[in-house]
């Protein structure tokens, strides 16, 4: 069958976005990783497929798949660049959206300048929300990593992250340490990994190496995570722009139940459509 997508990006976090409100088909994990393939498919970090409310107070349903055929429960980058997408495909004129996500309900906010914000909801720091393997709930908890003792942040927007402190996100070991940390047995749900350098109270760097997509050029609930966490640690203070590889986002929190708000861009790249087997 032939199937319309449409490559996006956010900061370079980037995207095969599927309509499944107008069209059928079902994606396998094993379709998916071909299709996420650089070489020999689309090549994309994430898949995104759009459907329709199984809630009747939400606008659309929006899933989301890694690289590796993996269906996650958040994606920052992706929401802005689902928000433009349903604009853009005349599914929806609003431009205040409400979508369910296996991550939880997610408010969206199409700005004039074309930029958009979205309500990510509160951080939640309870090891078990995550889930990491922790008694106590703390801003910083000791792991053993490749032979290393570190100190992280752990930080669920949905999805799990751990933040790590560097001094320089230029010579951190990313290559390294996303890996194993990604794999370490002590988030059984393996875990998206942040190397943050604090610049100022108001001004971070940021890499992400993502579960199930390796490091990305940006990741929005990444930088949700790690502004969280550096509030918690009184690193930080509300606002934050957060410097990615890819470009900057602007998050503000102000603290407790209070939930992150994003605001970034959002860019169609081409439109196509593939055949699937
Ligand atoms: N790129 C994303 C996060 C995508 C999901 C993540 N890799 C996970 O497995 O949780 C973002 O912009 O937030």
């Amino acid at each position: 069958m032939l199937l319309h997508f449409t490559k996006m990006q956010g900061l370079g976090n980037d995207f095969m976005v599927v309509d499944l409100v107008t069209q059928r088909a079902h994606l396998a994990d094993d379709q998916i990783r071909q299709l996420a393939d650089r070489r020999f498919g689309i090549g994309f970090d994430q898949l995104l497929v759009v459907e329709p409310p199984r809630d009747p107070e939400m606008d659309f349903r929006y899933r989301i798949y890694n690289a590796d055929g993996s269906e996650v429960e958040n994606c920052g980058n992706g929401a802005r660049c689902f928000a433009r997408f349903v604009r853009d495909q005349r599914l929806t004129h609003k431009r205040e959206i409400h979508v369910e996500t296996a991550g939880g309900p997610l408010t969206l906010w199409v700005e004039d300048d074309g930029r958009v914000r979205v309500d990510m909801g509160a951080p939640r720091f309870a090891p078990g929300a995550l889930p990491f393997d922790a008694v106590e709930d703390r801003p910083l908890h000791p792991l053993e990593v490749d032979g290393e003792h570190l100190e992280v942040g752990v930080v669920s927007m949905g999805n799990p992250h751990a933040v790590l402190r560097v001094d320089d996100v230029d010579t951190a070991p990313v290559e390294r340490l996303g890996p194993a940390l990604e794999a370490h047995p002590r988030f059984p749900r393996r875990v998206n990994v942040g190397f943050m350098q604090v610049i100022s109270a108001h001004e971070i760097r940021l890499r992400v190496y993502e579960r199930g997509s390796g490091e990305t050029l940006a990741c929005g609930t990444g930088a949700c995570a790690a502004v969280a966490s550096g509030i918690r640690q009184g690193l930080l203070e509300s606002p934050v722009t957060v410097h990615l590889r890819g470009g900057d986002l602007d998050i503000e929190w102000a603290g407790g139940d209070a939930s992150l708000i994003m605001t970034g861009p959002a860019e169609r790249v081409f439109d196509g459509r593939v055949v699937l087997n």
